[in-house]
């Protein structure tokens, strides 16, 4: 079976500016893979560029084996592929029922409908169904955001800074959700990060990036020494 994800080679820029460099990675089926690094290190630039925001300027991004290229982000949510970018973006003047409906528009498989199961994770969501999600707190529209992607049933979720201005006992919390749901579930979950312990939470293993490339690959051994990783983070 090929990988979920694979990237190869894979450099992007703006205008002419290049900020991903010849990135490698690859992300297998069912596992958590993080990539850590600093602000400006270009991790949102990554993600922007496997949901198809940006084209590479060289290299390939291939899912469940197949070549991307050409296909747009829509396309590539179609194909099972969620997204959460960072800063959330969910919809403030939507109640949580109606942004999670907006979610289900990309679901494959009527036959897997997931609110049950977006509501037994995030109880929170649950219980402010006709809440407007701009009305609710970081952690919470983090779950909204989380939730609506999950409602399109991913084979691959792309996560973008879960933890920014999220408290830290939410952050844990949701990164707990999120290693439930991927061993429930299945989805496999690629992250970029710089805060710690979410890293540490959640990482099966993880990619380190500096100026675009990345600079090493850290096994769960080692990404339980604080040391071996706070010098990829801003700490
Ligand atoms: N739309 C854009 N146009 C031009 N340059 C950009 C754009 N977005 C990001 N950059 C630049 O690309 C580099 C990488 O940015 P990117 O947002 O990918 O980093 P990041 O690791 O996600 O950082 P952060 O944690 O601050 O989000 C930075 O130097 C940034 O200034």
């Amino acid at each position: 079976m090929p990988p979920v994800l694979d990237c190869e080679g894979v450099s992007a820029a703006y205008d002419s500016t290049l900020v991903l460099r010849d990135v490698d990675l690859t992300v297998e089926d069912g596992e958590i893979v993080g990539v850590m690094g600093k602000n400006g290190a270009g991790k949102s630039t990554l993600m922007k560029t496997i949901i198809g925001l940006l084209e590479p300027a060289s290299g390939v991004v291939r899912y469940e084996g197949t070549d991307l290229a050409g296909t747009t982000a829509d396309e590539r949510a179609n194909a099972g592929i969620g997204y959460i970018p960072q800063g959330r973006d969910v919809f403030p003047d939507l109640t949580v029922e109606e942004n999670l409906l907006v979610g289900e528009g990309v679901n494959r498989d009527r036959e897997r409908d997931l609110y049950d199961a977006v509501y037994d994770y995030f109880p929170i969501l649950d219980e402010r169904r006709t809440q407007k999600a701009g009305t609710m707190s970081g952690g919470q529209q983090q779950m909204l955001a989380i939730g609506r992607a999950l409602v399109g049933n991913p084979d691959l979720l792309l996560l973008d800074e879960h933890s920014e201005g999220v408290q830290p006992s939410i952050v844990e919390e949701i990164s707990e959700n999120l290693r439930e749901l991927n061993a429930e579930l299945g989805t496999t979950v690629l992250f970029v990060e710089q805060n710690l312990g979410a890293i540490q939470d959640m990482a099966d293993r993880c990619y380190a990036m500096e100026r675009g490339r990345i600079v090493d690959e850290v096994g769960p051994e080692e990404l339980q020494d604080e040391d071996a990783i706070a010098s990829y983070l801003a700490v």
